[in-house]
């Protein structure tokens, strides 16, 4: 049964995208079957495997809010299984509102596809409204990739505490899968200042693995390859490669 799990964090440009894409495509690459849901309207995991976000036709969205078939709008492409966004997806929210089980759309969508991945992603948009709580809902635990930037840990006691209400009233199993540290400069103090708060913050939640600053993550994405495909020797296809290593050994049964 795949375990579905929600890459989180209200706050923008965190490296949620690029963790969700990189680290999939890693775990495809070590034997996993890998199903990676792009639940944000900027579409940019659909793009980051080289999908076309404005052409990908049904889309979640269609899936979501006009019941088109999930098997049909799934694109298989060689670093994953993916489950296309689009722009369209942006009101989704809105038009959520006034449908059955709206917090339960995503989950509805995704549990028939247990069977046929070990790992499904969830990329979730930078906010905490509903198509977010979908993802919780879907979710059997969250991944949170903190930027090791000043303010990191800022926002994530809403991120906690609405999590907290969601286990509480709408989805009992979700649990925390782990903490992932971004963008970190070995050179500066403040990388190092951050990633230990961090670890005091989260005891025993926090990866090993951390994920440095590199360009060829950040130029990845312009060629719609995961940074393995596009220079499998870089530091960063390196650490997603071996934080890839560390979430089979976490989950191995
Ligand atoms: N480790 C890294 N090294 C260098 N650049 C990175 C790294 N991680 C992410 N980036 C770059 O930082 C920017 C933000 O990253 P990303 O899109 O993954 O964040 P996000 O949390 O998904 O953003 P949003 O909240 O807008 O969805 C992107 O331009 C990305 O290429
Ligand atoms: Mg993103």
């Amino acid at each position: 049964m795949a375990k579905t799990i929600a890459i989180v964090n209200q706050k923008g440009g965190v490296g949620k995208t690029t963790t969700c894409v990189n680290l999939a495509a890693a775990l495809k690459k070590l034997g996993a079957r890998v199903l990676v849901c792009d639940f944000d309207p900027q579409a940019n995991t659909t793009s980051g495997f080289g999908v076309d976000k404005v052409t990908a036709s049904p889309n979640v969205y269609d899936v979501l809010i006009n019941g088109a078939d999930v098997n049909r709008a799934i694109v298989s492409t060689e670093y994953a299984d993916v489950l296309p966004s689009n722009k369209a997806l942006a009101g989704a929210s809105i038009e959520m509102i006034g449908l059955d089980r709206r917090e339960y759309r995503l989950r509805d969508v995704l549990t028939p596809l247990g069977d046929r991945y070990d790992y499904i992603f969830v990329d979730c948009p930078p906010s905490l409204e509903l198509l977010t709580l979908n993802a919780l809902c879907a979710a059997d635990t969250i991944m949170v990739p903190v930027q090791c930037e000043y303010y990191a840990l800022e926002g994530l006691s809403d991120l906690l505490s609405t999590v907290r209400i969601v286990k509480r009233s709408l989805n009992p199993r979700i649990s925390m899968e782990g903490v992932v540290l971004t963008m970190y400069d070995g050179r500066t103090n403040l990388s190092l200042q951050v990633a230990e708060e961090v670890k005091r913050h989260f005891p025993g939640q926090v990866y090993a693995t951390v994920i440095p600053r590199n360009v060829r993550l950040s130029e990845a994405p312009s060629h719609g390859k995961p940074v393995m495909a596009y220079d499998s020797f870089s530091r960063g296809a390196e650490a997603y490669t071996a934080l890839a290593q560390e979430v089979m050994e976490q989950n191995r049964p």
